[in-house]
């Protein structure tokens, strides 16, 4: 086991891992921009770092900076967290090859295979998981997609190789807007991911968005740990997750499950990851998915994500230990069948946004009331406390607010109980939102769709 780890990485994720570091014995270094200087990740750690100013590629992302502070730590190894580097394979390789410094995720190699999204679906292909229909290989004239478009018929998704999260995708809708779209999605992919290249995939009007969490350690052992449901999104922001999914049944969890270790084998992957389905309910039925709906692979995420806690609400495993005992070499010591789900869990992202003005993040201000919420079931992650000034240099999201309960409707009422107790006064907040979430029948009926929210929000505009 390590005897100091780094955490290269600020706000609530930070002293997430650094509180896993607790549990096991491990020390904690923290880093730090000029902006962050009073933070809560700061304080928690039992030394902390200046890695450079607030701007983000000077500090989090100067590889250099980083790798520095843990040799003047004497870090025996580095824990990214999200965001940031956690999924930058060039900087996992520094770390692999420094000496002395073990880099907490999957490895460089397996984070580049996965991150390229043709090459990905070829190995799930592989694996037997089901991909959604296109092509493995990218294409360049408009022609190939008027072929595609022939054989698997309209609408047409074309997806940027190196794209992700919100970014990268258009939707043909008839052959004619092919050559359009088709320069487009080119362009864009060279603007955002520097990669021009492009695939195709049949897209699917209204799919859930459905992802499981894998852990895979060194030696061979892969485990699923059941899957979130993170259909409730609006422009492509996650706002809401939770676990299980009301939509799959219990065969369909088996397959998806099962499908997903398959992959991840396949890829040689280890640590934690997460891998993505879009799941389509077989044509013109209404409620939860039946025994036909069909799952599509869509992408995997190499790191750790910002709603892993509703896996480890559900399960009772501790997620970021599990990826540093992965990485000090120790062996997975549970069977799949040992992994047991219980409960329904919903995690919300406490944003410092103005809801009522789309999503804006707030520009300043200072936590003049920090009353966090408690109780049985509630679980708050955050490094906040009265006083704090908002940081506003990095993402909007300052704390998660986890509810564990012990169906999906007792789950809903003591987040409501949650929500109505959690007290920020200084700065705006997403929590009315969530409150009025809560009271929106298609999110308590479950049959919401990735599209829901931007549909709704658009309406109300
Ligand atoms: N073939 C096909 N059909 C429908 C899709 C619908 C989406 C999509 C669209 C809008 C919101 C989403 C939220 C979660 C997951 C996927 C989506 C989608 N995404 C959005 C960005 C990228 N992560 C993949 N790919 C799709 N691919
Ligand atoms: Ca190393």
């Amino acid at each position: 086991m390590f005897r100091k780890v780094l955490v290269a990485n600020r706000g609530e994720i930070a002293v997430r891992v650094m509180r896993a570091c607790e549990e096991l014995n491990v020390g904690t270094v923290a880093i730090y921009s000029d902006a962050d200087k009073n933070a809560g990740h700061v304080r928690y750690a039992d030394e902390a770092y200046n890695v450079g100013p607030a701007r983000a590629a000077d500090s989090y992302l100067d590889h250099e900076a980083v790798i520095e502070a843990a040799r003047k730590a004497d870090a025996d190894a580095i824990h990214p967290g999200y965001g940031f580097l956690a999924e930058n394979a060039e900087f996992a390789s520094k770390v692999e090859d420094a000496e002395g410094i073990t880099w907490i995720g999957p490895s460089a190699e397996a984070m580049e295979s996965l991150g390229e999204k043709t090459k990905a679906r070829k190995i799930m292909d592989e694996a037997d998981v089901p991909i959604v229909p296109g092509t493995t290989d990218p294409v360049t004239e408009p022609e190939e997609v008027k072929e595609f478009g022939e054989e698997y018929g309209y609408p047409i998704a074309i997806k940027a190789e190196g794209g992700g999260g919100g970014r990268g995708m258009k939707v043909v809708r008839s052959e004619a807007e092919v050559e359009d779209q088709l320069e487009s999605a080119k362009r864009e992919g060279e603007a955002y991911f520097d990669n021009d290249s492009v695939y195709l995939e049949r897209y699917l009007e209204n799919p859930r968005h459905i992802e499981v969490q894998i852990v895979a350690d060194e030696h061979g052992n892969v485990r699923h740990l059941g899957e979130r449901d993170c259909s409730l999104q609006r422009r492509h922001q996650k706002v809401i997750e939770e676990g299980p999914s009301a939509a799959l049944t219990d065969d369909l969890r088996e397959q998806i499950g099962e499908a997903a270790r398959r992959g991840v084998a396949a890829a040689d992957y280890t640590n934690a990851g997460t891998v993505e389905f879009l799941v389509e309910e077989e044509p013109g039925r209404d409620g939860p998915l039946g025994p036909d709906a069909n799952f599509y692979f869509l992408e995997v995420n190499t790191r750790i994500q910002v709603e892993h806690t509703v896996t480890e609400e559900i399960t009772g495993y501790d997620i970021v230990k599990r990826q540093i005992r992965i990485a000090a070499g120790e062996e997975i010591d549970f069977e799949q069948d040992d992994v047991g789900f219980d409960g329904h869990a919903i995690e919300f992202r406490i944003n410092a946004e103005n809801a009522a003005e789309e999503f804006a993040p707030a520009t300043g201000g200072q936590l003049e009331t920090y009353d966090p919420p408690g109780g049985i079931g509630v679980r708050l992650d955050d490094a906040l406390r009265q006083g704090d000034e908002l940081v506003t240099d990095y993402d909007s999201m300052i704390a998660k607010l986890i509810v564990w309960g012990e169906d999906r409707d007792e789950c809903i009422e003591r987040s409501l109980r949650a929500l109505r107790e959690y007290d920020i006064e200084g700065i705006p907040t997403i929590i009315p939102f969530h409150r009025l979430m809560l009271t929106d029948e298609e999110f308590v009926e479950s049959t919401h769709t990735t599209k829901y929210l931007d549909e709704e929000m658009d309406q109300s505009r």
